[in-house]
């Protein structure tokens, strides 16, 4: 099982770390984790705006950071189809920008992925070596992304995660928690199968797998690795176990249990398509770090407790 207690002891030297996207999910998370590894850098978007390209060459070279963690991204899935160039440039050019500055200075760059990259089809959990082919323009943008990083022959972890939530940001979990406090009924897709995955445990895994990389005679490949939880559900089975988790730390709930139905993706109009197999194998991540992930459930209980914790 992973958790604070089992990771390596850090890494001492002063090493720099830029991570882009500081103030989104998983950003938040990994400043915390990763500041016991070196000094991070998380420039926010009005001291960095990244979709200038020349405002992130000329930082990386002000900088000259020893690891780039890339957790910046275009993640709104439905405005991506009609806001293309701009999720290609987050999604697709700028991990390409990083991954060239990684490949001339010899460094790690580790990026984030999703599992819109594959198609959906199907029922087995995809392999990181099964085909893909996205169903959306957030996906094909995020494939692009892991491709130039791939091709570029920089050292780098490409972890694709799924389903991603924290204590706070926009996500499902978030809007679950809204709606549940307004509304006495929801109507939830349950033909879309996969597993949440808190922005924490993202954080945790990047810290353990950079501890790793940076330890003398360690053996990590570069290469893609499914990140997230153990178990799959579908959205609706997520939502009732918010409302189970969110019930039971007190907070306010309007929805009952018998509100909440269940619908099939026809019945959910949205801009973007979304794929209905999300599941990923977590088999390589798990043997390569020597870890055991954790339940989803287990992972969910523990955000809605820090939720409850901070009101
Ligand atoms: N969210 C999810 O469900 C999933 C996410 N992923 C992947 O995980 C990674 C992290 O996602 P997550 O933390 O949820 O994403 P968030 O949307 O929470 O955060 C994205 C971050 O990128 C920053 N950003 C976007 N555009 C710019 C810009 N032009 N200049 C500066 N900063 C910018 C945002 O800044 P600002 O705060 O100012 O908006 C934000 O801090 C991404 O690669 C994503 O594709 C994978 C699977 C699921
Ligand atoms: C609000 C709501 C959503 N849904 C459905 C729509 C959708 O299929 C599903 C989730 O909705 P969202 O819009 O939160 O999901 P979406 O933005 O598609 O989430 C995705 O984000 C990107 C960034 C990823 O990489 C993916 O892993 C995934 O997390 O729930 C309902 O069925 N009922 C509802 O009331």
């Amino acid at each position: 099982m992973i958790s604070e207690r089992s990771l390596l002891p850090p890494y001492t030297s002063p090493l720099t770390i830029f991570v882009t996207g500081g103030n989104g999910q998983v950003g938040f998370e990994l400043q915390r984790q990763l500041a016991t590894l070196g000094n991070v850098l998380a420039p926010g978007r009005a001291a960095l705006d990244l979709s200038d390209a020349n405002a992130v060459t000329a930082y990386l070279a002000t900088h000259q950071p020893d690891v780039v963690v890339n957790a910046a991204a275009y993640t709104a899935v439905d405005n991506a189809e009609s806001d293309q160039a701009m999720a290609e440039r987050l999604n697709a050019a700028l991990p390409e920008q990083l991954a060239e500055y990684c490949q001339q200075q010899s460094k790690w760059l580790i990026h984030y992925s999703s599992d819109y990259v594959y198609t959906g089809q199907g029922s087995e959990p995809w392999q990181e070596s099964d085909t893909t082919g996205p169903c959306n323009v957030y996906g094909a943008t995020k494939l692009a992304g892991d491709e130039a990083v791939a091709n570029s022959g920089c050292q780098h972890l490409i972890f694709r995660t799924s389903w991603v939530y924290s204590a706070f940001g926009k996500s499902f979990l978030a809007t679950m928690l809204r709606l549940g406090a307004e509304r006495s009924a929801l109507s939830i897709i349950n033909d879309q199968v996969g597993a949440p995955t808190p922005a924490r445990l993202i954080a945790l895994v990047t810290q353990q797998a950079l501890t790793r990389l940076l330890s003398e005679g360690a053996t990590l490949t570069s290469g893609v690795y499914h990140l997230a939880p153990r178990g799959e559900t579908s959205w609706h089975g997520f939502a009732c176990e918010i409302f189970k988790a969110a019930k039971q730390c007190g907070l306010p709930l309007v929805i009952t249990p018998d509100g909440v139905s269940a619908i099939p993706t026809t019945d959910y109009p949205t801009p973007a398509a979304r794929p209905l197999n999300s599941r990923l194998s977590v088999d390589k991540l798990e043997k390569a770090l020597a870890v055991q992930l954790p339940d989803w459930q287990s992972q969910l209980a523990l955000t809605v407790e820090e939720i409850a914790r901070s009101r």
